[in-house]
């Protein structure tokens, strides 16, 4: 069946392409059937469901609610029709208004992405800031005087020599080659990326990935894909204006992705083209009517299909083949350099305060390589908080953590996951909408660049996670989707995805909490075989006495926010304070 991976993936592909090539010939031969009426109307909704890709790119696909398309779009457009009318008018000036349609947004773009996506910035921000930037862009072409036009915007500039049909066929293959790339995108190993981020973005930092210049990248290409777009429309109209890059024209893009499908690139297409030949048609029929008949389709269909009308297109799915199974590869682990004869991970005096609440005080703890730690502690002791304080250098009110020597202050976890750290959340912490074999590749992507084009037909994996999948039997449920697992196998994957990253020092916050005796031994034995075998330390947090007892190197206890023992089992187990908090003591 593994082997059949290839072979299903390279049909898959042909087949799009085949598809491609059809559309394309449609779009060139549309021309000879089409009056002049749809060819119009047609040509700028082509248009249109290109910035609709953009859209669902960010929303659909990453989550980001975005409704500044507008704005590069009218960037694009306004480079264009400027250069063109104060620049010069050949074929010369039209090259450089493309490039101009593409870099300007893309510039601005980016600047954007870095205002929004600055870390701790919630998807709520992101949204305003998007609502913001067609308002300034607007303003701004308001204030451009003859620059642009003002409110009257640009027109009669010369554009390139094409007739209505061929402004139909150039538009039309350019839409089916944006199309094209953005399906194959969303279907490689990069573009997975985008719905992991759209999951659970605090995974994806914890597997080392800096998800904020994933999403600048995004938004930067993008922004130059709906500068293509403005090129195309201050050619094929003639002229712009500033409602072009207006947070209503912005919005109208969210409406059109949502109705035909977010989350389906073909859907906001079809939403793009099919609502826009409606309202044109509407528009001339019924000029009082039409605003509201499609208002009333809108909420109609977002109320019976909140998918959009792609999910009519469901049913298709069920001829649909399962994902193909990559072969599963052991990859050959690189030990990491240690510099220096520093301890791999030393706190001092740490201490964590919310507000007046002191949850941790002058916590002084060291790790070597190969030792088990087991942390433990009634509810609310503070381990879970002592463990972001060894993840996330602003976490930490006071004191110092180190790693390898190093200071972490200041560090965002993907930097501190690069030194050697691997984080298992007391909450599975996977991505649901990634089957088993997609969400160990997000695990491996800080190690190795992910395609944008092609999805890997072999999961490259260190033997240490290779054997935590067989030992839980997730090796034969690679193609599984995670949404289908139980919490058992999620514990499991999580912790394959995080021995995934070879790190040096693994934290685990309760790995066996809900799971059966034999789940549970099998984590044990796996933990065992990465410290005592595999010269991984391991830092523990487990209510399971017994289970500690058996498996750790050391055992280290937390109370009311301050280590009251480090020692070794048999001393931890017969400390008075152990007794005296698990007997339900232990209150000063
Ligand atoms: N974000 C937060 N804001 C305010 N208080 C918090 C926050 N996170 C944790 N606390 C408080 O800090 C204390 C320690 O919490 P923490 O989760 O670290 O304990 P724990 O030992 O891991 O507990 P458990 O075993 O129940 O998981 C608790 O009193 C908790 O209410």
């Amino acid at each position: 069946m593994t082997g059949a991976a290839p072979a299903v993936r390279r049909r898959r592909g042909l087949v799009l392409l085949a598809l491609a090539i059809v559309a394309c010939a449609v779009m060139l031969l549309a021309p000879a059937v089409l009056d002049r009426f749809s060819l119009n109307v047609l040509t700028r909704s082509m248009i249109f469901a290109m910035l609709a890709i953009t859209v669902d790119l960010l929303w659909g696909f990453t989550g980001i609610l975005t409704f500044g398309q507008a704005a590069f779009f009218g960037i694009g457009a306004y480079a264009t029709a400027m250069i063109l009318t104060h620049v010069g008018d050949s074929a010369p000036y039209l090259a450089l208004g493309l490039l101009a349609a593409v870099v300007l947004p893309m510039i601005v773009g980016a600047a954007v992405g870095w205002l929004t996506f600055y870390p701790g910035s919630s998807a709520f921000y992101a949204t305003i800031i998007s609502l913001v930037v067609p308002i300034v862009v607007t303003q701004l072409i308001y204030s451009g005087g003859t620059w642009t036009g003002s409110s009257s915007g640009l027109v009669g500039y010369w554009g390139m020599p094409l007739s209505l049909e061929g402004y139909f066929r150039l538009v039309g293959v350019v839409l089916v080659v944006i199309t094209f790339a953005a399906l194959v995108f969303v279907r490689s190993d990069a573009g997975r990326l985008l719905t992991a981020i759209r999951n659970n973005e605090t995974r994806c930092a914890y597997l080392g990935l800096n998800t904020q210049r994933i999403k600048i990248l995004l938004t930067a290409a993008l922004a130059g894909v709906t500068g293509i777009a403005g090129f195309l429309y201050a050619n094929a109209s003639g002229v712009v204006a500033p409602e072009n890059a207006g947070f209503v024209f912005g919005t109208e893009l969210v409406v059109w992705t949502a109705l035909g499908g977010r989350g389906t690139i073909v859907g906001p297409v079809l939403g793009a083209v099919g609502i826009g030949y409606l309202s044109a048609e509407l528009s001339g029929d019924l000029p009082f009517l039409w605003q509201l008949l499609i208002g009333s389709l809108f909420v109609l269909v977002i109320i019976v299909m909140p998918n959009g009308l792609a999910a009519l297109a469901a049913p298709l799915k069920a001829w649909r083949r399962a994902a193909p199974v990559p072969a599963l590869v052991a990859v050959p682990t690189a030990p990491r350099e240690r510099t220096g004869t520093a301890p791999l991970l030393v706190m001092e005096q740490v201490a964590k305060s919310y507000g007046s609440q002191k949850v941790l005080d002058d916590v002084t703890l060291t790790v070597e390589p190969g030792e088990l730690v087991s942390l433990v502690g009634p509810n609310g002791a503070g381990k879970t908080t002592l463990m972001r304080c060894m993840t996330d250098g602003s976490a930490a009110s006071g004191g110092t953590v180190k790693i390898n020597g190093t200071s972490i202050a200041g560090m965002l976890p993907d930097e501190i996951v690069a030194r050697g750290i691997g984080r298992k959340f007391q909450v599975a912490s996977v991505f649901e909408d990634l089957n088993v074999a997609e969400c160990l590749r997000m695990a491996r992507a800080s190690h190795h660049a992910p395609s944008l084009v092609t999805a890997s037909d072999t999961l490259g994996l260190p033997q240490s996670a290779i054997d935590i999948l067989r030992l839980t039997g997730l090796d034969r449920m690679l193609a599984t989707p995670v949404s289908l697992l139980s919490h058992g196998q999620k514990q499991s994957l999580e912790l394959a995805m995080v021995v995934a990253l070879e790190p040096e020092l693994i934290l685990l916050d309760e790995p066996t909490a809900g799971l059966t005796k034999t789940e549970r031994t099998t984590i044990g034995t796996v933990l065992r075989t990465l410290t005592a075998e595999r010269g991984m330390a391991a830092i523990l947090v487990e209510h399971d006495l017994d289970f500690v007892r058996e498996i750790s190197s050391r055992i280290v206890v937390l109370h009311q926010g301050r280590l009251v023992v480090d020692g070794t089992v048999e001393e931890a187990v017969n400390a008075d304070i152990v007794k005296k908090i698990y007997s339900g003591g232990g209150h000063d």
